[in-house]
């Protein structure tokens, strides 16, 4: 069957999925995989179009301690187990710069131009664009797309997309970018299916993952984001500190004696809600242990959520819904619910058992703000997104428009 092959390197997981071509050009999923738990509980879960279980396996930590071990072990089982005549292969690349709007065609030179957001993206980047250049030397011929987690928010306005720094560095590029623009675009696509009216109005969605931000959407377009020029920005996140003074950066090389290198070592990997709960970076690990600093990295967790709802509520001048999407949006109902309650004041209220139910509508009737509990797929947005650059039907037959609860990830 003829197939494209989807690559999604996160900061704590690598996903994939495979799409399987109809003979009226639409898209079947074949293979919804991930490994997750990265160097903590590594598991590599697969499930095919049935949704029953190819592969479930658990490793040690040190058999996968970061993500080119995890693109290794899931690209062996997949030439090993799935014999998929490859088409295309579309990658999430995290980082697109000022000048990647719109997804591409990578070729040598874009390979080339894309390299130089390494230092803009360290967990990611290098781990997106591995694979890219892995397969352009084993397999030249393949058409390879890259989908940027940036391009949905480039629309933004000169004021969110600008720091209070002189010009010449906007000219060169700092800007605020923004990140899980493709998680953006699914879910938003999702709401306008779920609710018409209330996706075209003011929309935030959490994206609540290992890597975590939130985006404020108008009319179903990304206004606001609280990730900037790096991935390191606004909320706390699994390993990544989220806002912070630059002055405490300063602080750190200046009296400190902290090279570069260090500084982005523990800005990246050593904070967040690993750095305050000196326990794990995992939420699910924090929910289990009766830590009190297991608590208090959950409280800070749900408290900034709460201050950028605010934030991004005043760039919207109001708000009608509030979605939940990612690992923990999708998975946790109690965090859901804290959340939930932090937006009290904006008159959101919950229904508790639509929630634990993990239904797609979590809102009571009396709320005055719509809420919603939406996977994301980031796989299948760039699939879509591959196939309508290399120019097949971008019709697939994956419309859930009728689905009533949330379906969850592998
Ligand atoms: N049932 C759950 N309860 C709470 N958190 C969960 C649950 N399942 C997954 N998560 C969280 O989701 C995170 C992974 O989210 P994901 O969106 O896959 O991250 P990424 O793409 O950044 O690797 C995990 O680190 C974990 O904290
Ligand atoms: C940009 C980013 O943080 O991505 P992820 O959440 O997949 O780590
Ligand atoms: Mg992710």
């Amino acid at each position: 069957m003829d197939a494209i092959l989807v690559l999604n390197a996160g900061s704590s997981s690598l996903k994939f999925q495979v799409f399987g071509f109809d003979g009226s050009g639409g898209l079947q999923r074949q293979v919804k995989g991930q490994i997750d738990g990265v160097g903590t509980s590594p598991r590599l879960l697969a499930i095919g179009p049935d949704k029953k279980p190819l592969v479930d396996q658990a490793y040690s930590p040190g058999d996968v301690p970061d993500l080119p071990a995890a693109t290794n072990v899931a690209g062996t089982w997949l030439r090993k187990t799935q014999g998929f005549k490859l088409t295309a292969v579309g990658h999430r690349v995290v980082h697109g710069g000022p000048d990647y709007a719109e997804p591409i065609q990578v070729d040598e030179d874009v390979l080339r131009n894309l390299e130089r957001y390494v230092p803009l993206a360290p967990l990611h980047q290098p781990n997106n664009l591995a694979p890219i250049r892995a397969l352009f030397e084993r397999r030249p011929e393949l058409p390879q797309v890259a989908c940027f987690d940036t391009a949905f928010h480039r629309g933004h306005s000169a004021l969110a997309d600008h720091y209070a720094i002189p010009e010449r560095f906007y000219a060169e590029g700092v800007r605020r970018y923004g990140f899980h623009g493709l998680s953006y675009e699914y879910v938003s696509g999702r709401l306008r299916e779920i609710a018409p009216n209330i996706a075209s109005g003011r929309v935030i969605i959490a994206h609540l993952g290992s890597g975590a931000s939130m985006c404020a959407l108008s009319e179903g377009r990304s206004v606001e984001s609280t990730l900037g020029f790096t991935a390191l920005d606004g909320l706390p996140m699994g390993t990544r500190c989220g806002q912070i003074d630059p002055g405490v950066i300063l602080y750190l090389i200046t009296e400190k004696g902290m090279t570069a290198a260090q500084v982005q070592d523990l800005l990246y990997r050593e904070c967040g809600l690993k750095g305050l709960s000196g326990i794990s970076n995992d939420v699910r690990d924090l929910l289990k242990s009766d830590d009190a600093y297991a608590a208090f990295a959950l409280d800070y967790f749900v408290y900034r959520i709460g201050l950028y709802a605010g934030t991004l509520a005043a760039a919207l001048g109001g708000l009608d819904a509030f979605v939940f999407t990612a690992g923990i949006g999708e998975n946790s109902a109690e965090i859901r619910a804290r959340i939930v309650e932090k937006l009290g004041w904006l008159g959101a209220e919950l229904d508790q058992a639509a929630n634990t139910a993990g239904e797609l509508v979590i809102s009571s009737e009396a709320s005055r703000i719509a809420l919603f509990a939406v996977p994301t797929d980031e796989e299948l947005m760039i699939a879509r997104l591959t196939l309508e650059l290399i120019g097949a039907d971008k019709k697939d037959g994956l419309g859930e428009s009728t689905r009533i609860s949330a379906e969850r990830s592998p």
